[in-house]
């Protein structure tokens, strides 16, 4: 059937282009950002997120990640600024990590990997009428990227790896309410963006991301804590651990990725 891909041998992200043959489009993410080569551009502005009216609903496995869905029914919580030439609605966010000890980003940046990567995924509700609708529009997604190093405790991770035993299962999903992502945002909002895809089929050709230079510091403690999620149902008899959930790097195929201050 059409969505029975994943991260697998059988079924992992160098087989993708058989069923979403976008897989080898021109604008595909994630890449590697290579700092040097980039060209800073003057004409970038900050960006602006204001998650301050948090409008989280819940939390969910879908199999292939965990997200932590929001109501996006008005521009209560958008992110404005830097490339973006409307403001964008906040609809989820999730990560993406690696295996004990491995590393688990989906950017990397000179060729480095971060342990994890979290996506803030934000949509156009001024140019489009549904998030599906700018999901396949160009440009109708802006994907906050931010990485994950291993380092002390984040303060405020646990908010989330506390929820994660209640949607341990494929399909589950559970309230979580009241979070305000801004406290998983870095210091420093510099940032690197490109037009890109989304990095899981189908791979639209859709996103523009905007990647923070600086990474936030969580526990391998708190990190170990996805690894327990599975990307199994509670019906199935095989229980396979949720981790390595990374499509690697694409081709950057002539692109200019752009440097804020
Ligand atoms: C509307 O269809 C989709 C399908 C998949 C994703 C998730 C992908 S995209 C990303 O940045 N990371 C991921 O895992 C999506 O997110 C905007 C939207
Ligand atoms: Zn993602």
């Amino acid at each position: 059937s059409g969505n029975n891909w994943g991260y697998g041998k059988e079924n992992g992200p160098s087989l993708w282009h058989k069923q979403y043959p976008t897989a080898k489009g021109s604008r595909q993410s994630p890449i590697d950002i290579v700092p040097h080569q980039l060209s800073h551009d003057p004409s970038l502005g900050p960006i602006v997120p204001n998650y301050d009216q948090c409008t989280s609903l819940n939390i969910s496995n879908n199999g292939h990640s965990v997200a932590v869905e929001f109501d996006d029914s008005d521009d209560r919580s958008v992110i404005r600024g830097g490339p973006l030439d409307n403001p964008y609605r906040l609809k989820q966010f999730h990560f993406h990590w690696g295996g004990k000890g491995c590393h688990g980003s989906e950017h990397t940046v000179a060729g480095n990997s971060y342990a994890s990567e979290l996506h803030l995924v934000h949509w156009n509700a001024v140019k489009y009428k549904t998030y599906e609708e700018a999901a396949t529009a160009p440009n109708g997604l802006a994907v906050l990227g931010i990485f994950l190093q291993t380092g002390d405790d984040h303060r405020w991770l646990h908010t989330i790896t506390d929820a994660l035993y209640m949607v341990k299962f494929k399909g589950s999903v559970t309230d979580f309410k009241g979070f305000n992502p801004k406290c998983l945002l870095p210091s420093s909002l510099h940032y690197w963006t490109y037009l890109g895809s989304l990095t899981t089929p189908p791979l639209h050709e859709s996103v523009i991301w905007i990647i923070l230079k600086e990474p936030i510091s969580v526990s391998e403690r708190q990190l170990s804590k996805f690894r327990m999620l599975l990307s199994t149902g509670e019906e199935e008899d095989q229980r396979i651990h949720m981790e390595n959930n990374f499509r690697p790097p694409q081709p950057l195929k002539g692109r200019r990725v752009r440097s804020s201050v």
